[in-house]
């Protein structure tokens, strides 16, 4: 990504004669370079973090997500393709009930583009707006997710995502502005738990707390004092 990046910098902006009709600035591949840099990074270890916590406090998760990961191993000859990741659908469960309960991205932003009558309401939206969607209000909203702050990874069965309304779940955005890194951060992810959790029992330490504290980050939430676990190795 950053060698295709450098590229668009080279042909877009130092050498521009293949899109006369498109002018970049350097800024824009700047820009560009650090939004892939921190929608990159942070968000995925965050999660992974917060992924981790809540399986150190809800055991029976763990163990379930442990034998999953056993059996898709087996079932792929211990691998690491991308069948391998692909087939993981309970980590997929796991890894979206924990954006539910802690996505750093807590509201998506939107300007309007037409004017727009809600259905069924008196509401009208007008052209130019701009309209805060409130995503971690939504993703806790007991309307779409009854008892909000358990942990539970079954509200993501096909069964029960089926039952949610459209719009319930903006967990990488939505629409042509939907977050362009979602798959590369679900493998990032899952890979990542697949190693910890098939290696290591993770347990709360003393420095663990829960709930873990947040801290505002620039429109963003992210733990305050990190997340502290302990990782006790498998003797098989
Ligand atoms: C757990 C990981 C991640 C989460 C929860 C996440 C979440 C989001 C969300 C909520 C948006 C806003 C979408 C919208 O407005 O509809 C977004 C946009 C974006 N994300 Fe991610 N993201 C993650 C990982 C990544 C990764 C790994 C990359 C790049 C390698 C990335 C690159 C971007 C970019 C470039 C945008 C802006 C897209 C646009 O405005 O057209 N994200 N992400």
């Amino acid at each position: 990504m950053w060698h295709k990046l450098m590229r668009a910098r080279k042909e877009l902006v130092l050498n521009n004669n293949s899109y006369p009709g498109e002018t970049f600035t350097e800024m824009d591949i700047i820009s560009n370079l650090i939004l892939m840099y921190i929608g990159g990074a942070e968000p995925v270890s965050d999660t992974l973090g917060f992924c981790l916590h809540d399986l150190a406090m809800n055991k029976y998760v763990q163990d379930k997500l442990r034998e999953h990961i056993k059996e898709k191993r087996e079932k792929h000859g211990g691998e690491f393709t991308n069948d391998y990741l692909m087939d993981l659908h309970y980590a997929d469960m796991v890894l979206s009930e924990t954006l539910r309960k802690h996505n750093g991205s807590i509201t998506l932003l939107r300007i309007a583009t037409k004017t727009y009558h809600v259905p069924d309401s008196t509401l009208v939206i007008k052209k130019g707006q701009k309209i805060i969607i409130p995503t971690y209000s939504i993703h806790r909203d007991p309307k779409y997710y009854t008892n909000p702050d358990v942990f539970d990874p079954e509200r993501y069965s096909p069964e029960e995502k089926s039952k949610r309304p459209s719009g319930s779940d903006l967990l990488f955005g939505d629409g042509p502005r939907f977050c362009i890194g979602k798959r590369l951060a679900e493998l990032e992810m899952k890979l990542g738990l697949s190693e910890i959790i098939s290696k290591f029992e993770v347990l709360p330490c003393e420095k663990t707390e829960n709930p873990v504290q947040l801290a505002n980050a620039g429109g963003a939430i992210r733990p305050k004092y990190g997340i502290w676990l302990r990782l006790k190795p498998i003797v098989v």
